[in-house]
């Protein structure tokens, strides 16, 4: 006999592929299971909160429920019921302004608190922020910014675990976190959200570079002074756990076993794979002492906030697609520097005919003020090059999944670097 709850899973079957934030678009889902569902609301509108299982994976899902749906919420439909029909909550302002509240103080499910010395508005209007990333964020207020992890993983979060250690050393240049949502899997404490102070009039770094490219240039080196400020205060807030090394081998041998991992079943990178190896291999060579410490993890220009005439570091998750293991180990600092470079490169290639100049210029801005902080990265050559190239080859599987239109960006990096390291 078909239940209500397998309905519910079948059309999210149909659903799930089609949201910005599932990660694994490029395979339909096999098995959908609803493993954990927490009434929030009650009536009309009803909310939920559910954990689902997609082939194993756990997702994060508000769903409400209504008799109809008014016009505005049509879109967020995904089961139509003789009952009524249920809809993605986090598009139904109502519901969602009264989502803090009703989470907070909670026991059971999922349970909102504040951070020490944090006091929050709990009944602020809400609205979904238009522009889906990995995860699904509510302004409350124009004050805050909750932001829902859509997966589901047990073990300390690097959003929550950084910002919060960040905010005990008073770093600048990253938001104020003010409260985590957390819930309970298997017994295992996993995070759900993350609440931060809003920057209201803030632009992201890869709309103004996109924009106005003459403007940004003189935003690069500033960049790079925050991002080596946010590097330092990162040494400073997990100094205990922080490492130096005389040489790298342990950086080379990850990269060649995250290469292997990423590119199976890639074949436009079957014909770099000789030369990116030896590129990783070179990286043995570059003599330290280096210090590996914790870093942001997935740098680029959609990650950099400028408002009040400074530039804010967001969102430390790491790359979403890897295990929170891999995200919370320590790295070269040196790897958020190649990310960004990559990223002046995708920058480059926005609306036409790459502007590789302008790349380099970017590159050298700000590099030079992160020089100004720590030490000019421009100084370790093999080493940022093969970090560069690993992100390129992490961007084409990205891509393959998300924007196939775009693989050809990280592909002519990946041939670009290679040529010129030769
Ligand atoms: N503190 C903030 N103030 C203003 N806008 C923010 C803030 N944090 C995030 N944003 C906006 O929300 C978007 C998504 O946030 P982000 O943490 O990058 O989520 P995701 O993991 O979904 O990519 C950002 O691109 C930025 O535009
Ligand atoms: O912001 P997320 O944590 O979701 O990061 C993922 O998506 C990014 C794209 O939104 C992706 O970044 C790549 O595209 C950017 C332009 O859209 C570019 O600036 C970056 O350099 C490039 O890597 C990121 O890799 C991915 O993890």
């Amino acid at each position: 006999m078909t239940t209500a709850v397998d309905t519910l899973a079948g059309a999210l079957t149909d659903w799930l592929p089609r949201q910005r934030w599932y990660a694994a678009k490029d395979r339909t889902p096999q098995a959908v299971r609803l493993e954990r569902v927490t009434p929030l609301l009650h009536g009309d509108p009803a909310l939920l909160h559910a954990l689902v299982s997609v082939d194993g994976e756990q997702y994060q899902l508000l769903l409400g429920k209504r008799p109809s749906l008014p016009d505005d919420l049509a879109d967020a439909a995904i089961l139509d019921t003789p009952h009524g029909v249920v809809y993605a909550a986090t598009h139904d302002r109502e519901l969602m302004s009264r989502l803090l509240e009703r989470l907070h103080g909670t026991s059971d499910g999922p349970v909102f608190e504040t951070e020490p010395g944090a006091r929050v508005a709990l009944d602020l209007p809400a609205r979904v922020l238009p522009v889906e990333q990995s995860n699904t964020s509510l302004i409350l207020g124009d004050r805050y910014i909750l932001k829902l992890f859509r997966r589901v993983l047990p073990g300390p979060h690097p959003d929550i675990e950084l910002h919060r250690a960040l905010h005990a050393v008073g770093a600048h240049h990253v938001a104020r976190m003010l409260g985590a949502l957390t819930t309970e899997v298997d017994g295992v404490p996993a995070a759900l959200g993350i609440l931060q102070e809003f920057l209201p009039d803030a632009q992201d770094g890869w709309t103004l570079a996109t924009t106005d490219r003459a403007a940004f240039a003189g935003e690069a080196a500033e960049l790079g002074r925050s991002v080596a400020t946010v590097h330092s205060a990162l040494a400073r807030a997990f100094q205990p756990r922080n490492i130096a090394v005389d040489d790298l081998s342990d950086t080379a041998d990850r990269l060649h076993l995250r290469f292997a991992a990423l590119a199976d079943g890639i074949p436009e990178l079957a014909p770099h794979e000789r030369a990116l190896r030896e590129a990783f291999d070179r990286v043995r060579a570059a003599r330290g002492p280096f210090t590996l410490q914790r870093v942001h993890g997935d740098l680029h220009l959609g990650q950099v906030l400028r408002a009040n005439g400074r530039w804010t570091l967001i969102d430390f998750e790491g790359e979403p697609g890897q295990p929170l293991a891999e995200r919370n180990a320590l790295r070269h600092p040196l790897q958020d520097v190649a990310t960004m470079l990559r990223s002046f490169d995708y920058a480059a290639h926005h609306g036409g005919a790459a502007d590789t100049a302008w790349a380099q210029r970017m590159r050298d801005a700000f590099c030079d003020g992160y020089a100004e902080v720590l030490d000019d990265p421009r100084g370790q050559p093999a080493l940022l090059h093969a970090l560069e190239l690993d992100k390129a080859v992490y961007e084409v599987a990205y891509e393959r999944a998300h924007r196939p239109d775009w693989v050809s960006i990280p592909l002519g990096a990946i041939t670009r670097i290679l040529g010129a390291a030769s």
